[in-house]
Order: C-alpha cells, then structure tokens, then sequence
C-alpha cells in the first residue's frame, strides 16, 4: 500500500496545534481545515487533468479540468471537520456520508449512517477521516465503497497508528493512505499516542 506522510512546516505546525490540549473547540476546528487542505492538495497530486480548449483576453490557449473529480466521504463525527474545506479544494465533485461511532468497551465500530451514491465504478474515493486507530473505522467504510464498485481510494487522515496502517495494508483494499502523521502507537483505550485525543470531542464536544 502507497504510504504519504506529509512532510511540510506547515503541516508540522497545525498538527501541533491539534496535538496540543489547551486547543480549544474553535481553534481545533480551524486547524484541521487549514491542514485537510494541504493533505488534499498533496492527495490530489497525481490526479488525472483532461485537457480543454479556452480564450483568455488575450488569447486562445489549453487549460485543464479534472478528469475523475474524487467523491468525498467523510466519516462522522470527526470528519465532518474536514469535509467543507475538501470541497473547497475540489468543488467540482459530490459528498457521500458514513457514521461510525467507535464502541468504547470493544473499540468495534458501530456504523449508524450510510449514505453513499449505489455505484462508484471508475470513481476515485477520498474516505476523509482524522485518526486511524485500530483501522476498524475505515475498513468498514472501503467495504462500503467497495461493494459499491470503487477501485480507487484514498484515506485521507491526519493521525495514523502502525496499527491502522497494517490493517489498511493487510486488508487487500485498493487503498493508498495519505497523513500528517504515523504516531508511535495506541494505549490500552486504542487511542493514537501522542495523537491529539478524541477528534469528534475536541471539535464538537462529548458524544
Ligand atoms: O481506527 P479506529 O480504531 O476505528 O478509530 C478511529 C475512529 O475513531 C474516531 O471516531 P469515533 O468513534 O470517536 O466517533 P466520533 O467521530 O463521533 O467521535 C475517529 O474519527 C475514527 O472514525
Ligand atoms: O486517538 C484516537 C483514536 C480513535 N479516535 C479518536 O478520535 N482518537
Ligand atoms: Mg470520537
């Protein structure tokens, strides 16, 4: 599985301020879309552009338009967080939705929402996701879209655990993982450590 930790000042810096636990709601919620929108931006690095014929004032010339514009799937709650900004860099596409809710005894998922398009054949996903845990999360989000047909995803994420990575790795999914981060490892709560605590809770407070 292709792997991109972003490797950018920027980057480093509004992690930091994720990371950080005097953060508050408000300045948590900031700069996760500051950083969703550099992670997108490197995500869509190799993105397939067609072609097209335009006139500038001044003259006829060659532009560009995306040929496979990404659907964005954020997972709730913690993606919601990083929905409006991907949609900024990428408004030529549409959003599907997916609510999982970790159970805090098993860490099992509890999916409660799928609202997703029926057929993403030749579609590029982008699965919008803070944290990476255990990986239980996202892996039920790719088997939802890829009963659906797609062939193409993207994890954008702005924490991995090795776990979470092995787990996407292993599981067969045609999947690649762009972050901000791989962190050291989980605690006995399967949280991410150092992570930057509940990313649901810190951006809209206790479920
Ligand atoms: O890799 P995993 O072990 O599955 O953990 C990661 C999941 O946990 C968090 O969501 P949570 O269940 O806390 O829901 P929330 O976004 O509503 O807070 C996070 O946003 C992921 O979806
Ligand atoms: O560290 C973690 C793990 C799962 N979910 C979170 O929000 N944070
Ligand atoms: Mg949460």
């Amino acid at each position: 599985m292709d792997v991109l930790v972003l490797d950018h000042p920027l980057a480093a810096v509004r992690l930091t301020e994720l990371r950080d636990e005097r953060t508050d709601n408000a300045s948590f919620r900031r700069a996760l879309s500051e950083l969703t929108q550099i992670l997108v931006y490197e995500a869509m690095r190799d993105a397939a552009v067609t072609a097209v014929q335009i006139t500038t004032p001044v003259a006829d010339t060659v532009g560009a338009r995306l040929t496979d514009p990404p659907l964005l799937v954020p997972v709730l709650r913690a993606g919601l967080g990083m929905v409006e900004q991907a949609n900024a860099m990428v408004p030529e596409t549409g959003v599907g939705f997916v609510g999982i809710a970790r159970d805090e005894t098993t860490h099992q998922p509890v999916p409660y929402l799928a609202s997703l398009p029926d057929d993403l054949s030749g579609r590029p996903v982008f699965v919008l996701d803070p944290m990476l845990a255990t990986g239980g999360s996202m892996l039920h989000t790719l088997k939802l879209v890829v009963e659906r047909g797609a062939t193409d995803i993207t994890a954008v994420c702005v924490v991995a655990a090795p776990q979470g990575v092995d787990a996407l790795a292993e599981s067969g999914y045609p999947v690649r993982l762009v972050t901000a981060s791989v962190d050291d490892g989980l605690n006995e709560d399967a949280y991410i450590v150092p992570g930057l605590g509940d990313a649901g809770d810190r951006q809209f407070g206790p479920r």
